[in-house]
């Protein structure tokens, strides 16, 4: 069963009917999401992202708090920490050349997408459960002239259209917390070609920990998303012919991102829950990278 949307941009296109009810949730969950935390950063420079950022903040750029532009250089910062992200992700896919092509599961807003065609000159095929981020993010691909090579699609991520072997490199960056790993990680090793490139980005409980804390629990009901642990991970790549190649433990690099959000006007409530649980071991953010072999 489908449903006809009623927007122009996508008038003749047809949204696939949600999974199950919990992947309706969050399709419209994501067609209602316009946080200014998110809207403000993308509206820096056009690259619009749903995740969060890594490295050290540069607080010679913020200048004097007391100053009346120190709000909009806050902004810019985070968004700067957030893309530093997605450039650290994309150093993890390989060598990649203009006649290949990638896939972003779980798109987002598709800024991620808008810089991998930029760095390496490729097609880039991403999908979501949002409509809304999908038309988003290929008004924006029209908006940059680049729709010829970047497309955003509503599509379940664990049932892509893509042919097997077909994909040079793909990555999930902070949405793997929203499916079965070992229904992710099949679909990846199906579309992958053999040596291609996986790579997420992901927070992820700690087992050294135990079991996810009071804050990992805040995390999911703030997202209506399900974490889950470092261990989940490896197991089920293990079980889906992708072998990590790198393992980033990127907790340290995102913690400063994370204190400088808290002090902007910016904030959600959110900010607490990923300080404290990066603080007390029991929430990682971790890249991995592995082959599909
Ligand atoms: C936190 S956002 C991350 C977006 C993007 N990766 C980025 O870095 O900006 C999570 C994304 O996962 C998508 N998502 C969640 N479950 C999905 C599924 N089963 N199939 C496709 N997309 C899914 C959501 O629609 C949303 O776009
Ligand atoms: C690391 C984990 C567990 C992430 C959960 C997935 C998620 C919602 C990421 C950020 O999206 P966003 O950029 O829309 O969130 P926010 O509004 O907090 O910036
Ligand atoms: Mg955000």
């Amino acid at each position: 069963m489908t449903t006809e949307t009623t927007s122009t941009a996508t008038a003749t296109a047809k949204i696939p009917a949600p999974a199950t009810p919990y992947q309706g949730d969050i399709a419209r969950y994501w067609n209602n999401e316009a946080r200014p935390v998110n809207l403000r950063l993308g509206d820096v420079d056009g690259l619009y992202h749903h995740h969060y950022g890594i490295g050290a903040v540069d607080h010679a750029a913020l200048g004097d708090p007391a100053h009346s532009e120190y709000e909009k250089k806050l902004i810019a910062e985070l968004h700067r920490l957030e893309s530093a992200q997605a450039e650290f992700l994309l150093d993890h896919l390989g060598p990649i050349g203009p006649d290949d092509t990638l896939v972003d599961a779980g798109c987002g807003r598709g800024g991620s997408m808008v810089m991998a065609h930029r760095r390496f000159g490729c097609k880039v095929e991403g999908v979501t459960l949002s409509a809304t981020q999908a038309e988003f993010g290929n008004r924006r691909a029209g908006e940059l002239r680049i729709d010829d090579h970047v497309r955003s699609r509503v599509c379940n991520m664990l049932d892509t259209p893509f042919d097997k072997g077909s994909v040079a490199a793909s990555w999930n960056n902070e949405s793997t917390m929203y499916v079965d790993l070992h229904d992710l990680f099949a679909e990846h090793s199906r579309f992958l070609k053999v040596g291609g490139r996986y790579v997420t980005i992901t927070g992820c409980w700690n087992p050294r920990y135990g079991q996810p804390s009071k804050w990992v629990s805040q995390i999911n009901a703030h997202f209506e998303c399900n974490i889950h642990s470092r261990r989940e991970y490896l197991r089920a790549m293990a079980d889906n012919r992708l072998v990590p190649q790198t393992i980033v433990d990127l907790t340290p690099e995102t913690l400063p991102y994370w204190e400088l959000r808290a002090t902007s006007s910016l904030v959600t409530g959110i900010e607490e829950a990923f300080i404290e649980s990066y603080r007390d071991g029991s929430f990682q953010y971790v890249l991995i990278a592995a082959d599909r072999v």
